[in-house]
């Protein structure tokens, strides 16, 4: 299948995004499986010595038993749901890595967050390979350059989407998912990951 894909040509980093990497029935399809399906949770996340809960639940699904840490919370996997599987394979089609692991992310609303962060914790390895997918209500995506702030790039992620880092992106780029007062509904997110 011919699909299109977007390079972002940043700076220091390896970014595409692919807009309709799914079609709108696949889309629909998966967004209501992967909500009744997965187990999500809300965990308690600890940042400079303070306790909160994090603005979105999440689960973690892997093929392997290696657990994944991040912001004081380490994660234990599940194994892969068959909706999960099939992704990772559409996915796997295209990009040509094989993905272990996937950190699911539910925001159920607008008010539903994912602040900056970069995604460099050293069981994903050096240059990081991450495909992020996006089912449900669209939203903005942030980037933001770690030396130079002021060098910042803005992308809508849309229904049945896929956005794609690699290389370098993690170690010089920032990336968050900003709250949003639009009244708007779930947003469901995957992101593939290799922890060999
Ligand atoms: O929801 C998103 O698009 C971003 C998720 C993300 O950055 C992460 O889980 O590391
Ligand atoms: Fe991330």
């Amino acid at each position: 299948m011919i699909r299109e894909v977007i390079d972002l040509y940043m700076k220091d980093a390896e970014v595409c995004y692919y807009p309709h990497f799914f079609s709108a029935n696949e889309a629909d399809y998966y967004f209501k499986k992967l909500l009744n399906t997965i187990d999500w949770q809300q965990d308690t996340i600890t940042v400079f010595g303070k306790t909160y809960l994090q603005p979105r639940l999440t689960a973690l699904h892997a093929n392997n038993k290696n657990p994944y840490s991040y912001s004081n919370i380490t994660m234990h996997p599940k194994t892969f749901t068959k909706e999960l599987t099939d992704i990772k394979s559409a996915i796997e089609n295209e990009v040509k890595a094989n993905f272990t692991t996937c950190l699911a992310n539910l925001y159920r609303n607008g008010q539903d967050s994912n602040g900056w962060h970069a995604d460099d914790e050293k069981e994903l390895g050096k240059k990081p390979v991450i495909a992020s997918v996006t089912f449900g209500s669209e939203r903005i995506f942030h980037f933001k350059h770690k030396q130079d702030p002021s060098h910042k790039v803005k992308l809508v992620l849309k229904h049945g989407s896929l956005l794609l880092m690699k290389g370098d992106t993690q170690k010089h780029w920032l990336h968050q998912l900003p709250k949003t007062k639009k009244d708007i509904g779930e947003r469901i997110n995957l992101t593939f990951r290799i922890i060999a």
